[in-house]
């Protein structure tokens, strides 16, 4: 048999099968004895907190080292994690939330300082608090180190200076300048295999502080970027109400201290730029890395504003990854502006008028989506009673909806709506509730959101990746297609666009998969507690099959290191059996990145027609990559 895509396996032996749709396992023990004993350091899952924990590569079936990229994403998870349960915290402060209250994330503000944002109603900054709380738990990932850091790649891209504190890029909210105090050692520098560009001071101790990363984000007047060559005001006597304005001279102290002392001992700082990413009311700050910078010099200047500050020269050091202006583009400005101007168009809009948004196809694409459709044997249960909730859903206590998740509501109102974590199932509100189509606990019925496109791969045919900027926790597409019985499947060869609907297997822990976060359980009303608990037992009864009838979603392929997770959407009925599956981002997601999901296979689970293992490669091209799909 054929493999088949994500959850969908060849039955086998318990051991062998794999977790579905949510496609998280127990590490055995066979796999953990199989991780080389040379390789740096594999994370026991349970410190793997919060979003981390996700089936994202680290955590489905085998046991991989985790990759420092990994290390990286799962920090900026964690953060988000808390950030979202900060905002939620707020929402309930706030007790009434508006559509789309503002609450500062750091990203989006009118004076250029990311971490300056206003909130319209509340006023407590979920981005400090998630910082504070991720610094004390100790979750937070570098310390100030000066040079590259493992993971943090040239080009980079993070959605908030809170989320570069988190990883230790940036470690300063608000100032452009971060530097360490901290007594270090020339050596530590040097064990860092940094490739120093002058030649190190001869003395062991280095004189403090110094600085390791500077923000340019066109917060000061006097700054002048050229991209390789900058001329860097230092910090101090701005007046920091986002019009650029010098009110004061600058004093040679702290962050201007820690330059000049870089100056004096050759040391590179880190140089991260901020700029403006998509369009209208869908403005936010990113924050790209762009590499090591040599601090050549400085000056003392009378400024634009008549005021003293100090003019740092800098340059880019050489031997670093290029530049790239289109990279630089994307991170400015939505990346398209029409079809027209799409490289290799084929086809304007592969969902031929079906989804909200058109999606774009460049490259032949034979198999066009139609709508989705159900098989002639699969019955869809009645509609579930709903809330009695008028306009918006927005009291926890009162909605019937909200008591199903767990007595809260699972979208905080940021960025449109935003999943505060992954859960074992969601239930949205649906047709017999009374609330109103723009309730945020509808939210994965909205259709599409976001530019999405199929593009042609080297190795791995069709793939998709979004034109817009994707926040994590935001629904990106249902996986669409025909539903149908999973044992009609069971002889069927070469489809590779199958899913398991997992969801009763997930909820109950079922075959290895590992519960997510909220005990929710389905209404006793449906009377099917009996019959749920034999089928569970011998795998998912339906299945989503989108070979010759999908949606875009079919086209996303797999990663070890995947930027989506699968998450279960109750809002008709109430029957986890035939649940509809959604691909969430658990990521921040920079334009024209390629959307991809963890499959979830176990390795040697899947069986060809002569009964052998098939074995399939993995070219998803992670840090961490298994090397095979299956
Ligand atoms: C659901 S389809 C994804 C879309 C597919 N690329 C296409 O062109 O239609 C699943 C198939 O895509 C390919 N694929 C997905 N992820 C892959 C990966 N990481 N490495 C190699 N092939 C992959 C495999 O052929 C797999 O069976």
């Amino acid at each position: 048999m054929q493999g088949r895509v994500s959850p969908r396996l060849q039955e086998k032996s318990d051991e062998q099968k794999t977790s579905c749709g949510s496609k998280r396992k127990r590490l055995s023990d066979d796999l953990k004895d199989q991780v080389s004993k040379k390789e740096t350091e594999v994370l026991p899952v349970e410190d793997i907190g919060c979003r981390s924990d996700l089936e994202t590569g680290c955590n489905n079936g085998d046991a991989r080292v985790v990759s420092d990229s990994m290390r990286v994403t799962m920090t900026l998870r964690d953060f988000d994690t808390l950030y979202l349960r900060f905002v939620q915290e707020e929402e309930k402060r706030c007790h009434k939330p508006k559509d789309d209250v503002h609450i500062s994330n750091g990203s989006e503000n009118n004076n250029g300082n990311a971490c300056d944002g206003h909130a319209k109603r509340c006023t407590r900054r979920p981005d400090l608090k998630a910082i504070s709380e991720l610094l004390n738990s100790k979750k937070n990932l570098y310390s100030k180190k000066i040079g590259h850091l493992p993971g943090i790649n040239v080009g980079h891209q993070f959605s908030s200076r809170a989320a570069m504190v988190a990883v230790g890029l940036h470690g300063q909210c608000l100032r452009g300048i971060d530097y360490t105090g901290e007594s270090s050692k020339v050596e530590e520098f040097r064990s860092q295999k940094i490739t120093l560009p002058v030649i190190q001071p001869k003395k062991r101790e280095i004189m403090l502080p110094v600085a390791v990363s500077i923000v340019l984000s066109g917060q000061y007047e006097d700054d002048v970027d050229k991209s390789e060559e900058v001329e860097y005001t230092g910090e101090g006597g701005n007046d920091l109400l986002g019009n650029k304005c010098q009110v004061k001279d600058q004093v040679m102290c702290r962050g201007n201290l820690a330059l000049k002392n870089n100056i004096d001992q050759g040391l590179p700082v880190r140089v991260i730029r901020g700029h403006k990413c998509g369009v209208g009311g869908h403005q936010r700050k990113i924050y790209t890395y762009d590499g090591l910078y040599k601090v050549d010099h400085y000056r003392e200047e009378r400024g634009a504003s008549g005021f003293n500050v100090f003019k740092y020269h800098l340059t880019r050091i050489t031997d670093q990854p290029k530049l790239v202006t289109n990279q630089v583009d994307f991170a400015r400005k939505k990346v398209s502006k029409g079809h027209s101007e799409l490289n290799g168009l084929v086809c304007t809009d592969i969902s031929g008028g079906e989804e909200k948004i058109r999606i774009a196809a460049t490259n032949v694409c034979d198999v066009p989506p139609i709508a989705p459709s159900v098989a002639e044997n699969v019955s869809i249960p009645p509609n579930a009673p709903g809330c009695n909730c008028k306009g918006k859903c927005t009291n926890a206590e009162k909605c019937s909806c909200a008591r199903l998740n767990g007595n809260d509501f699972p979208y905080v109102h940021d960025d449109g709506g935003r999943l505060g974590e992954p859960r074992d199932v969601v239930f949205e509100c649906g047709p017999n509730c009374c609330c109103g189509l723009s309730c945020l606990n509808r939210r994965s019925q909205q259709g599409l959101n976001y530019e999405l496109e199929v593009y042609r791969t080297k190795d791995k045919g069709w793939a998709v990746r979004s034109r817009d900027f994707i926040p994590s926790g935001a629904p990106v597409c249902e996986y669409s297609g025909i539903l149908r019985k999973s044992d009609e499947l069971d002889n069927v060869s070469e489809n590779d666009y199958i899913f398991d609907i997992d969801c009763l297997q997930t909820m109950r822990g079922i075959g290895g998969r590992e519960r997510r976060f909220r005990n929710v359980s389905i209404p006793s009303s449906n009377n099917a507690k009996k019959r749920d608990d034999h089928i569970s037992e011998s795998g998912p009864e339906f299945c989503i099959d989108a070979g010759t009838s999908g949606n875009v979603a079919r086209f996303i392929n797999h990663s070890c290191e995947p930027n989506l997770y699968v998450q279960c959407v109750l809002s008709s009925h109430h029957d986890a059996r035939l649940a509809r599956v959604v691909l969430f981002a658990a990521d921040n997601i920079f334009p024209m990145k390629e959307l991809t999901y963890d499959y979830g296979y176990q390795l040697d689970s899947v069986v060809g027609p002569d009964g052998k293992i098939k074995e399939f490669p993995c070219y998803c091209g992670a840090a961490n990559c298994r090397k095979r799909l299956y």
